[in-house]
């Protein structure tokens, strides 16, 4: 096995599909968990002319005018959903360079008084109005929830790529359900002499990430063990998958998280899109205490692995803490707007001194 990558693997779907050649797909699944925490995975389950459907919104969305971005920002939603200017955004304390916009997998909120407080990060999203973006709601919805079932079915193939039942992930499931959370991103091209932090290394906080490249360019990289960017350019008809740091807590460190960042497009460039979806546990479960039993031979590749850059600073929640409430942190974080406005307390916990002056239009 090599022990530090240099590329990131590509995965046929369809080879996951048929017995004579599933072997082969989990072999290759298994070093792409245990080495990379990366894939690109070709031939999957989405035709790609409605993805060419569904891009072709994108730029539209942020053409919006700006009253009808507004209506729909983040700042509306006690559940994170909705429009982000640019710069509203903080990835360990530096702004990033992106606009966005969040949504997610529910049409109803769960929180009821009484209930703890991370059950309010699951709740309906918000859409801009269909007659200004004719078609953008439905294509959005039926993405996210085939990607919900296609993230299910990959889950499935890590349980058995690393011998454990294809059913050994369900139970995180299951206590109180899971809301999936998507985002459709776009980079602008920086100012001359402006950051090019487009987003800052970080790893992601749930199970599977299932991130469509909307536009041809590079940005995204990986780093390696030795501490190298590995470019991970857009491939035609994939999906980039990524481990996030639950699903490597629950696996033992076996199925690795990997750090990324997005480097803004070059200047004279055009902006760059992306569509991440988030796979997510449910919310009461605390990951640190589900972890699973691991066979001998799958925890002897870990060794033979050996140390990886384990900054999991942000996640060191995850032993004691429910999944939502590590979740909630992280969005208020991220996004202190939001968090003020909704989360007050907590606000008040994590940025003592107000908001953070960084420019952000508030
Ligand atoms: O935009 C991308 O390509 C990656 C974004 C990302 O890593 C994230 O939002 O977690
Ligand atoms: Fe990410």
């Amino acid at each position: 096995m090599a022990t530090n990558f240099a590329s990131i693997p590509i995965l046929d779907f369809s080879l996951s599909q048929r017995a004579e050649t599933k072997p082969q797909f989990l072999a290759d699944l298994r070093t792409a968990l245990t080495d990379v925490g990366f894939y690109y995975l070709k031939n999957h389950t989405i035709p790609l002319e409605d993805i060419d459907a569904l891009v072709a919104l994108i730029p539209d969305f942020f053409a919006l005018p700006a009253a009808e971005k507004e209506r729909v920002r983040m700042v509306h939603s006690p559940h994170f959903f909705g429009y982000s200017r640019f710069g509203a955004e903080l990835t360990k304390g530096r702004v990033d360079q992106r606009e966005q916009f969040d949504f997610g997998t529910s049409t109803a909120s769960k929180w009821q008084p009484g209930d703890p407080e991370y059950l309010k990060l699951w709740g309906p999203s918000q859409w801009p109005d269909a007659a200004l973006l004719p078609g953008f709601r439905a294509a959005f919805t039926s993405y996210v929830l085939r990607m919900q079932q296609l993230s299910h079915a990959l889950l499935a193939l890590v349980a058995e790529a690393l011998q454990l039942a294809p059913d050994a992930f369900k139970h995180f499931f299951e206590a109180d359900g899971n809301e999936d959370r998507a985002k459709i991103v776009k980079y602008p091209v920086p100012a001359p002499g402006s950051s090019d932090q487009g987003v800052g290394p970080h790893f992601d906080g749930g199970f599977l990430t299932l991130l469509l490249q909307a536009s041809p360019h590079r940005g995204l990289q990986v780093q390696n063990r030795a501490g190298e960017w590995i470019d991970a350019p857009p491939v035609p008809g994939t999906f980039v998958v990524n481990i996030g740091k639950a699903l490597e807590t629950v696996t033992q460190g076996v199925a690795i998280a990997t750090s990324h960042r997005v480097l803004s497009p070059e200047p004279g460039s055009t902006p760059r899109y992306s569509v991440p979806f988030f796979q997510m546990v449910s919310q009461s479960t605390v990951i640190g205490r589900e972890v699973l039993d691991m066979p001998e031979e799958i925890l002897k590749i870990k060794e033979a692995r050996g140390q990886v850059i384990a900054d999991s600073i942000n996640y060191a929640e995850y032993n004691e803490l429910p999944s939502g409430l590590v979740a909630l942190i992280g969005r208020i974080k991220s996004h202190p707007d939001v968090a003020e406005r909704h989360y007050p307390e907590l606000f008040n916990k994590f940025f003592p001194d107000g908001l953070p002056k960084h420019g952000m239009a508030y």
